[in-house]
Order: structure tokens, then C-alpha cells, then sequence
């Protein structure tokens, strides 16, 4: 069985770990902590063993700590790193290259300069095959994976005809369980966001993709804004829909008021997290004008990357075929079904 570990568990550690436990194939070594707080207490209640930085054991006293981050890294197979922004990058230096282990990073961590984590940022949809046999893969953040998912099925489609994307990104302030994080009342700037870049990791360094962003007081999903400009008319808002009929990861969505109707219906449901794991366009809302198509699409920001780094693991523990990784990751997200049952909840009247 191959043995992974989590460090970090917070609103992506948490998820991942949870989904891994589901997995027949994975051991889960344990999870890393790096404050003393009542989430130590929630991983153990799950069955998990808890690893702290050594330098922070005596801090952890009134735990039962299972032993120190490296003895759990000494044990594993594959790390996968959810660390906050920045950290993967310094734990990939001190800790993992050292070890010699392979690992994965999140979305947070930088893909261009001298702190760049890996040369490959990995979107499923894309670049799958890339990722066989790599030793250190970043998976893009939840608005950089929901960009792929739209901006794939549109070049296998319509190629050459697509002269210009722009792109406003509306984001989410806080996660739902990120308690701590008071949602201010504000609309703030993100000044230089990483997003074009990071998507032109995978996309091709001279998209012409331009992007803006903004922060807003909300906790319920980040939103994109994208017109799309062709080199002649631009298709009906009718075959744009079309072309994610059979996507995996995107609904197709009509009467849905606001994202907080989306996250929900979810819980509603009892999907996992109240994740949706995918983007949903908002149909009601695509126009085609000229030579220009504009959309809207909802992103799950936390539940997206959950099966992305579980089809990466798949790619580089097992160098299998992203036919085998979708097959395996869908047994454990039913993301098909999840896709159907919202399409339907939300079919146009
Ligand atoms: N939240 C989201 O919607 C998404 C986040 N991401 C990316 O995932 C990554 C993690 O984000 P998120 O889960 O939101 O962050 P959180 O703040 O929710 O959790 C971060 C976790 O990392 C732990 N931690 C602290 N220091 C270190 C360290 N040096 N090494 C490893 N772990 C550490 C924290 O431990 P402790 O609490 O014990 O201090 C905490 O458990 C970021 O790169 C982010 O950009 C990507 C997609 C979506
Ligand atoms: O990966 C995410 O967003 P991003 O794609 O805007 O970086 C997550 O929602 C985390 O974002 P945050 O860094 O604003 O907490």
C-alpha cells in the first residue's frame, strides 16, 4: 500500500486527507499541525495520526502527538503539501528535496522566479501526461483550475478562432470553516494576480489572456467574468453550452440566483465538505455580441483541487493513464452524478 502524507490541515489538507482515507489504495501516514488548537483534536477523533514540527512538540503537550513531521515524512512515500502560500516552497527545500520524497503543492505557492516550486503546473484537463513520473508537481489554485476547464474544451473546439480572453476574477474572501478570518466589509484590489500567469503555465506562455481581480465579502465561491472574442462572429451562447454537455467538473447551470443557492443545494444534498468539486456556468448569463462571447462560471474555490491532486497522485505514484486516474478518481468523487443532480436542480424553466 502507498503511504502519504498530508502536511498541513486546513480547508485543503482536511479535504484531501478525508477523500484519501476513502481511497483502498492509499495509507494515509497522518497530517502536520503547526499551531496547538482544537483541529488537533478533530484529526485524531477521524482516526488520524498527528505529526508536529519538532521545534513545537513541547507546544503540543496536552495532545497525543503521534511524533515530529520528519519522522512522518521518513515514512511515506509521497508528501502532498498544504501548507499557507509560501511554506510549500520552504518545505520543499528543508524538508522534501533533503528526504529525496516526492511531493505535490497547492495553488498558493509560486510556478515562475526563484521560490518556484516545480516547472510543471499541473490542470488535469491539460497537461495529465506531463505529470507521469515527475518528482515535485504544483496543482494550480481553485481559480487557475477553473479556467482550464473552460478554456480547454474551447481551443479543442474553435482553435485559431479564438483571438482574446479576458478575465475578471471575483474572489471569495474567506472559506466557509475558516472562522478565524473575519469577511470584511470592503471590495479590495488584488494588485498583479497570479492567475494569467499561472494559467499560461499550462495554456501556453502567448495566450492572449488578460486578467483582473477583485476580493469581495463573500464566503461562498469565487466568480469569473469572461469574454471570449473570435476572429468572426462569435457562436451562439447555445454551442458554447454545448461543448460542456459532456465536461467532467462543469455544470451547466439556468436558475441558480447567487452562488450561496449553489453551495446549498449541496448541503442539501450531503455532498461531501457541501463541495461541488466543480465550476458551474451560470447559462442565464451567456450573451453572444458580435464577435464576442460573454460568460459567467461559479468556482467551487475549495472543493475544485480536491480530485485534481487526487488524479496527480495517481499520475505520479503509479504513472497510470489519466483514462485509469479518472476512472479511479470518480469512483471516490461522483462527480458525474453531482454534475446531473445539479444540472437538474438548476434546469432552465
Ligand atoms: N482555501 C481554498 O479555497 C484553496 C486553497 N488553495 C491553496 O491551498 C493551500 C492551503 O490553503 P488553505 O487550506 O486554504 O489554508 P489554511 O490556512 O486553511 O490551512 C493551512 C494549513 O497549513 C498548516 N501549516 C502552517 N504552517 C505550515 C508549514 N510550514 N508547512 C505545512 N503546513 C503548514 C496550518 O497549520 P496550523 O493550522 O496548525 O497552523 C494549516 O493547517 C494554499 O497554497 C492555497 O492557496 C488552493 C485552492 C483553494
Ligand atoms: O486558490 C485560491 O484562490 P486563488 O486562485 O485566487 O489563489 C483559494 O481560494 C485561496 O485563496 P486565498 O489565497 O485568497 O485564500
Amino acid at each position: 500500500m502507498n503511504k502519504v502524507f498530508v502536511n498541513g490541515y486546513g480547508s485543503i489538507g482536511s479535504r484531501i486527507t478525508s477523500f484519501l482515507k476513502d481511497d483502498p489504495e492509499i495509507m494515509v501516514v497522518g497530517v502536520g499541525k503547526y499551531s496547538p488548537d482544537e483541529k488537533v483534536d478533530v484529526a485524531i477523533s477521524k482516526g488520524l495520526d498527528v505529526y508536529v514540527p519538532a521545534n513545537k512538540i513541547t507546544s503540543f503537550s496536552n495532545y497525543k502527538i503521534a511524533g515530529t513531521i520528519a519522522s512522518a515524512l521518513d515514512s511515506c512515500d509521497l508528501v502532498i503539501d498544504a501548507a499557507p502560500g509560501g511554506y510549500g516552497y520552504k518545505n520543499k527545500v528543508n524538508l522534501y528535496e533533503p528526504k529525496n520524497i516526492p511531493a505535490i503543492y497547492q495553488g498558493g505557492e509560486s510556478i515562475i522566479g526563484d521560490e518556484s516550486v516545480s516547472d510543471l503546473l499541473f490542470n488535469s484537463r491539460v497537461n495529465y501526461d506531463q505529470a507521469i513520473g515527475k518528482q515535485h508537481v504544483m496543482q494550480g489554485s481553485c481559480n487557475v483550475t477553473g479556467m482550464g476547464r473552460i478554456l480547454e474544451p474551447l481551443r479543442a473546439k474553435f482553435g485559431d478562432k479564438l483571438i482574446r480572453f479576458d478575465v475578471t476574477l471575483i474572489r471569495r474572501w474567506a472559506d466557509i470553516e475558516q472562522t478565524e478570518k473575519d469577511v470584511v466589509d470592503t471590495i479590495e484590489m488584488s494588485e498583479k494576480p497570479h492567475h494569467g500567469d499561472d494559467v499560461k503555465m499550462y495554456f501556453g506562455k502567448d495566450t492572449p489572456l488578460y486578467v483582473r481581480a477583485i476580493k469581495v465579502p463573500t464566503r461562498q465561491m469565487h466568480l469569473h467574468i469572461m469574454d471570449i472574442r473570435f476572429n468572426d462572429l462569435a457562436p451562439k451562447p447555445s454551442e458554447i453550452h454545448e461543448l460542456f454537455t459532456n465536461e467532467f467538473g462543469v455544470a451547466t447551470i439556468w436558475t441558480a440566483k447567487g452562488t450561496k443557492d449553489i453551495r446549498d443545494y449541496a448541503q442539501s444534498m450531503g455532498f461531501n465538505f457541501t463541495d461541488t468539486n466543480m465550476i458551474h456556468i451560470h447559462a442565464n448569463m451567456t450573451t453572444s455580441i458580435g464577435d464576442t462571447v460573454q460568460m459567467m462560471y461559479s468556482d467551487d474555490q475549495t472543493g475544485i483541487v480536491i480530485p485534481e491532486n487526487h488524479m496527480l497522485l495517481q499520475a505520479m505514484l503509479f504513472g497510470r493513464s489519466y483514462e485509469e486516474s479518472f476512472a479511479h478518481t470518480e469512483s471516490i468523487f461522483h462527480m458525474k452524478e453531482k454534475k446531473q443532480k445539479l444540472q437538474e436542480r438548476f434546469a432552465q424553466k
